[in-house]
């Protein structure tokens, strides 16, 4: 190769993709306009716990902003029960228009209406994009038409009428108004949320966490920071037995089990089966959950005692039974235990699993490894997660990082290493990715379980007392000491020495986290740290309204600044549909800026500007001849 060409290979390789100055002109104006663009708006969203009937609204009213948007376009031209209507058109479009055609309420003149509302509408919406990407977004099979009528602007009102006329007459005549009007309202969507971050905790209490990570696989664009019951799933499907055993259990504390066996086609017959034999006397739900609990601390034992690194002996609470007098010791006090019966137990081995729990065990992990559905879903929450996210200069993390007492990073010590801070979390990933492809075996796999609920995961930055819970009257045994974090995640300088850690900027950067059920009918505040520091973890968890008193938040950043959605009542779709009744929400500013921010302060705008950089070398190299021209 000549000299020339081997001292500017790159520019070289650049020139293949733009040959000339005008190539290079073109992609420069391109790349500039996309800079001015208003920031795209990211939505965030946690702790999602299975409530997919909230969940499903939320996301199809995309928080509440599509109504913002109908309310200040429509003001003036539509009542209150007309927005409504037209506003459940756009969150359910198939099922309103079943409801209007059994009401004969169809007519060509309501297909035009309404097609002209969501054109105008749209318009509205799109301004943040540039005109490549909107492309992308536009639902497969109408690109042309929809961009044609975004695009048209004739001046002449006839004109547009007849043209109008012209397009939705001929939609009708091949019958395809109805999955016009569908597309016309996924495009909607997706212009009203460029970007989705879901802070963790998918999986468990609510009945169905697989309803929702199916509507996840469908967004255009969403990313996910795992949460502890993520972790679990993910867990269980790396083939780690605690993992397993506790899901079951919880499935069995929340009565739904439905997910397991409907959901995923995982039975617990045998489950069943033991448990009736085991304890004759007790619900089958009851000793269901005696039996698998039973399991659990078992193969947590096992599991502690092999890793010791883990530092979980407080965890070891079978050898502390004194199974003669049904009391337990647990730092020098003596607890009666609560209905006392351990028929599978041999007290000279207590972690060791009966011939017939082992049974049952392996028959569940079968069930859960050939899960054709939920090994689809885990493989999804692998390619779409991560531990930690630093995006747009903020922090998104479902739990904590450990801290020490003094606010200080902890030093973990696992695998014969010490880590800390952001080399800590990216140990974590690691050794989570490493756990589902079976590299390195047990220790990995056994560290899933760890990261569910050891008191220095960061997922989960508590110690777990889930024996305790289940066999002791005394709740003060409940209590769940929980990381320095929680202490410090007030200080605006803790927050500071975060972000710092993840090389963000302090002025502009936030931390966002899940996990900690915020009480808001306490006055809890999700925003700390004046706020440097945001939790989201709003009660989509319906088992946990009572502490929370609302339904969900959602947190949306957009040019403006930061705003915060709380979402105040369930939702029950069969009623949104009948009364056109949405989700009250109450909007709050967090951050206003005196200024738009635009594409150019986000991480794509640095991207761009890299690129611009590039192809300006490329532009003086074409313009001085160090680079020949191409036609
Ligand atoms: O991530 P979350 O939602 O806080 O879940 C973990 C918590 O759940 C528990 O296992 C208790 O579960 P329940 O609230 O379902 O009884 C605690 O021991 C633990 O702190
Ligand atoms: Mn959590």
């Amino acid at each position: 190769m000549d000299k020339n060409k081997q001292k500017y290979k790159y520019l070289y390789l650049l020139s293949e993709k733009y040959p000339n100055r005008q190539s290079v002109v073109t992609e420069l104006i391109r790349l500039k306009a996309i800079l001015n663009l208003a920031r795209p708006t990211e939505h965030f969203m946690s702790d999602l716990h299975g409530e997919y009937e909230s969940f499903f609204h939320i996301l199809n009213n995309c928080s509440g902003v599509i109504k913002e948007k109908v309310d200040y376009l429509f003001s003036e031209e539509m009542s209150t029960s007309q927005k409504a209507e037209f506003c459940t058109l756009i969150y359910y479009p198939k099922e309103k228009i079943l409801n209007l055609k059994k009401q004969k309420l169809i007519t060509t003149q309501w297909y035009s209406q309404n097609l002209i509302y969501l054109l105008r509408l749209s318009r509205l919406m799109s301004y943040k994009y540039p005109q490549s990407e909107l492309k992308n977004l536009l639902p497969k099979g109408y690109e042309t038409i929809i961009l044609e009528l975004l695009t048209a602007r004739p001046n002449d009102d006839t004109f547009q009428e007849v043209y109008f006329n012209t397009i939705l007459n001929t939609l009708i005549n091949i019958n395809s108004g109805t999955d016009f009007i569908i597309a016309f309202t996924k495009f909607i969507k997706k212009l009203a949320v460029a970007h989705l971050h879901i802070v963790g905790d998918i999986y468990d209490r609510g009945q169905r966490p697989d309803s929702i990570i199916d509507m996840l696989r469908q967004h255009h664009s969403v990313d996910i920071q795992w949460g502890n019951h993520d972790i679990l799933w993910m867990g269980a499907m790396c083939g780690n037995e605690a993992c397993i055993a506790t899901i079951v259990r919880n499935c069995l504390s929340y009565n739904n089990t439905a997910v397991l066996e409907k959901g995923y086609a995982i039975s617990l017959r045998s489950l069943s089966s033991l448990a009736s034999k085991l304890y004759p006397n007790k619900t089958l739900l009851i000793a269901m959950q005696r039996t698998i609990s039973i399991i659990l601390f078992k193969l947590e034992g096992q599991l502690i005692k092999r890793n010791p690194d883990f530092q979980m002996d407080s965890r070891l609470l079978l050898d502390k039974i004194d199974y003669s007098s049904k009391h337990i010791k647990i730092n020098n006090i003596s607890y009666p235990i609560k209905s006392p019966s351990f028929p599978t137990i041999n007290p000279q081995n207590p972690y060791e699993l009966s011939l017939e729990e082992a049974e049952v065990l392996s028959d569940i992990k079968s069930a859960f490894l050939d899960s054709v559905r939920l090994r689809k879903h885990i493989d999804f929450l692998y390619q779409k997660g991560s531990v930690y996210k630093a995006y747009n200069n903020n922090l998104l993390y479902h739990g904590c990082i450990p801290l020490n007492d003094d606010g200080s990073f902890m030093r973990i010590h696992l695998n014969n290493k010490y880590y800390s801070g952001k080399n800590y979390l990216d140990f974590v990933d690691k050794t989570i990715r490493q756990a589902y492809l079976g590299l390195y075996e047990q220790k990995n796999i056994d560290l899933m379980y760890y990261f569910w609920c050891g008191r220095y995961s960061p997922f989960s930055g508590r110690e777990f007392k889930t024996f305790e819970r289940m066999f002791i009257e005394d709740t003060d045994t409940w209590i769940e000491p929980s990381d320095a974090y929680y202490k410090y995640c007030n200080d605006e300088k803790i927050c500071d020495m975060i972000l710092e850690e993840f090389s963000l900027k302090t002025k502009r950067g936030h931390i966002i986290n899940g996990h900690v059920p915020v009480k808001v009918k306490e006055g809890e505040s999700p925003v700390k740290a004046n706020g440097k520091l945001i939790i989201i973890d709003g009660g989509f968890c319906k088992a946990y309204h009572k502490k929370t008193g609302i339904a969900g938040y959602t947190l949306i950043s957009n040019s403006r600044g930061l705003r915060l959605l709380e979402h105040q009542s369930c939702a029950n779709i069969k009623e949104s549909l009948k009364a056109n009744q949405d989700i009250e929400s109450v909007s709050c500013t967090l951050e206003l800026q005196n200024y738009h921010s635009s594409t150019a302060d986000t991480d794509l705008g640095e991207e761009i500007q890299c690129q611009i950089n590039d192809i300006y070398h490329l532009m003086l190299a074409y313009q001085n001849g160090l680079i020949p021209e191409q036609a």
